[in-house]
């Protein structure tokens, strides 16, 4: 049993824009040292959680406390936040922008010291420190847009999207750094679209739709609850296919996973039913270029739900 607060609990959390609830009951808990993966397509209501979470919007109901203390300007100095868009002074060095972001969360000029060596080892950005900003790769400002966020120790580290262009190398350390971190013992809240990284770094992912997070749990687990066995067959077109015919696919619970030449579907067919597939694509005027199966990922289950939601009504508050 785990008796210290968690770094994030959420619980029953409502925010309304205008007449549309957006959160609708959301609970949510980091516990310290965990990497949480929140998934949820666009619009699901992810950067008004974090905005929510950082004090900057406030609920109608529920509670957001972190490390046991309720939103206030004392238990926030307890979050680092690392933006989707990077926060940075382009025109000054990581070094200089540390400096600036040490004192504007008023440490004192050796506690700032101390933190920027700190920090900077964390996110293994030593070698270039004396750089201007602007003339660095995405992987490397957003490493700096890390050490920033973490000058003052946080207990709750919120990352928004932190790989987008950033390219496979400055991914993988961008991973390494944010390991370290949870295994530091900081609570880690990572929004991502992208679903490998949250099947590798993730314990525990959550689905935000619908205004709520669910399922939540671990991805392995997630994916073996849901398809319980079933594999994916993902079929390549040799040509997009018409309106008609994608309307097609998609009754038959094709969705399209990588532009519109790849389509997939969970299933129960064997190997020996690609043929089969085949003809009937062909009959259907589509010509196939491969057929495949593969066990189910993160990215399975993704579409899955997404699905699923997109056939919900969508609720308004009265
Ligand atoms: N200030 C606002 N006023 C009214 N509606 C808003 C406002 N901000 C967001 N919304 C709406 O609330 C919903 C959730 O938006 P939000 O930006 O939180 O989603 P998101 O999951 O972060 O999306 P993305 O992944 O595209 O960044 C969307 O339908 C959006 O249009």
């Amino acid at each position: 049993m785990n008796l210290l607060p968690a770094a994030l609990s959420v619980a029953g959390l409502k925010i309304r824009y205008g007449k549309r609830e957006v959160l609708r009951g959301l609970d949510l808990e980091v516990t310290k040292g965990e990497i949480f993966g929140l998934l949820g397509p666009n619009g699901a209501g992810k950067t008004t959680l974090i905005r929510t979470i950082c004090g900057r919007l406030k609920p109608i109901a529920g509670q957001v406390s972190i490390v046991g203390q309720p939103v206030s300007r004392q238990s926030l100095r307890r979050i680092g936040l690392v933006p989707q868009d990077i926060a940075l002074y382009p025109h000054l060095t990581a070094r200089e922008n540390l400096e600036v972001f040490g004192q504007l969360s008023g440490l004192t000029r050796p506690q700032a010291l101390s933190a920027m060596e700190w920090a900077s080892e964390a996110a293994n950005i030593r070698e270039r420190l004396d750089e201007r900003i602007d003339i660095l790769s995405g992987g490397w400002k957003r490493r700096v847009n890390i050490a920033a966020a973490i000058l003052h120790r946080p207990d709750l580290l919120i990352l928004d999207e932190p790989t987008v262009g950033v390219d496979v190398d400055a991914r993988n350390g961008l991973h390494d750094v944010i390991q370290q971190l949870s295994q530091a013992g900081m609570g880690v809240l990572l929004a991502t679209h992208d679903l490998d990284q949250a099947e590798l770094l993730c314990a525990r992912v959550g689905f935000l739709r619908g205004g709520v997070i669910a399922p939540q749990g671990n991805p392995r687990a997630l994916i073996d609850e849901t398809f319980r066995g079933q594999r994916e067959i993902i079929i390549e077109l040799r040509q997009n296919p018409t309106p008609a015919q994608a309307r097609a696919l998609d009754k038959s619970g094709f969705s399209p996973s990588n532009g519109s030449l790849s389509w997939s579907r969970i299933g129960q067919e064997a190997d020996r039913s690609a043929a089969a597939l085949a003809e009937a694509f062909e009959r259907a005027g589509l010509s196939t270029r491969e057929i495949r199966f593969r066990e189910p990922g993160l990215d399975s289950l993704f579409i899955h739900l997404s699905r699923e939601s997109a056939s919900a009504p969508e609720e308004t508050a009265a």
